[in-house]
């Protein structure tokens, strides 16, 4: 299958080297297929957050993979899906306009699911994105048996016209390797986009403040996590070293949604700080002080003014 590269400079005919690649991939698929999860696993630590309640990711955020022979940069779009807020709405045209300025795109489809009526609508959206090349990863493949993948594959082919086809377990690191190698394939030659080390171009307030997103998601049920948000108000190390002061504000829309994530006498949200705590010194590598309050913005979802300040742009 492998194209032999043709030499386009005497320089290169001569190198052994293959060429270094870098630009961009994006995963895109039905919410909760683990999109997040795949990408925290080819950068090697958690850049994304993740959770087991649909719509998770709220941002294009960036994962860098650096390797030796290429720069691949993760862009985490949020899950395509039929809008049904203003929230919703903004999702959707972030995940589009990220589709079509990445080099390569993974479409996600989880192994133990049927291919349903939300796969065929983002293959088919993915369809027209003609020059942008698709590879298909078959997802979560520790959940079920080898037979349960290979139909899979099979019905995840019949979708569309994939570059490559490809199944992974993010959590077992089962061909997460391969997964790298594939979607590198699809990269043009070029130096390192981004320097250094560093996993992620995301800044460390914004990391922070889905750390504690993502503690408070934990465990919560029905319409309330879409209804959460967290701000970082201020981030600062204190003089004298090795302690960062974090005030941080968790939104909420209604009172009775910011009685249950503060629980009885202050319990949840203590857990929750103590969680978020717990993430935020393993990023920042200091020890942490989180002042974290809970307000109320009445329906920010469906209120654009709202949803300006609480970071989503249009
Ligand atoms: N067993 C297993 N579970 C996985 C795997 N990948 C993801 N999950 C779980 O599936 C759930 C959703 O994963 P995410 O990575 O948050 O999914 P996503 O597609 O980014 O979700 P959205 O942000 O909602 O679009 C989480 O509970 C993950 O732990 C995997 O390879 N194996």
């Amino acid at each position: 299958m492998t194209k032999p590269t043709e030499p386009s400079t005497p320089h290169r005919a001569e190198a052994a080297e293959p060429p270094f690649r870098s630009g961009f991939a994006c995963f895109v698929g039905r919410p909760n297929v683990g999109k997040s999860t795949l990408m925290n696993a080819l950068v090697g630590r958690k850049v994304a957050i993740t959770s087991d309640q649909p719509q998770t990711t709220r941002r294009a955020i960036r994962g860098i993979v650096h390797r030796d022979d290429a720069q691949l940069i993760v862009v985490d779009t949020p899950g395509l899906h039929k809008p049904k807020t203003l929230l919703g709405e903004r999702l959707d045209s972030l995940a589009r306009s990220t589709l079509t300025e990445v080099d390569v795109v993974g479409f996600c489809v989880p192994a133990g699911d049927p291919v349903g009526r939300g796969d065929q609508y983002i293959a088919r959206e993915l369809a027209q994105l003609r020059s942008t090349p698709v590879v298909a990863l078959v997802t979560k493949t520790d959940r079920v048996p080898p037979q349960a993948v290979a139909e899979q594959l099979l019905a995840v082919s019949a979708l569309g016209e994939w570059a490559d086809i490809v199944p992974v377990s993010a959590v077992s690191g089962h061909q997460v390797d391969v997964v790298a190698d594939v979607l590198v394939r699809h990269l043009p030659e070029g130096p390192p986009l981004y320097p250094g080390g560093e996993p992620t171009d995301e800044p460390e307030q914004q990391l922070v403040a889905e750390l504690i997103r993502e503690a408070a998601l934990d465990g919560v049920r029905d319409e309330l996590p879409h209804s959460i948000a967290v701000v970082v108000d201020e981030m600062a190390p204190r003089p004298g070293g090795g302690l960062t002061d974090i005030y941080a504000i968790m939104y909420v829309e209604r009172p009775s949604q910011k009685a249950i994530v503060i629980g009885t006498r202050g319990a949840r949200l203590r857990d929750v700080g103590s969680e978020a705590r717990r993430h935020i010194e393993a990023l920042l590598g200091t020890r942490v002080f989180l002042d974290l309050r809970v307000k109320v913005a009445k329906d920010w979802q469906r209120d654009p003014k709202q949803l300006r300040r609480l970071g989503f742009q249009e």
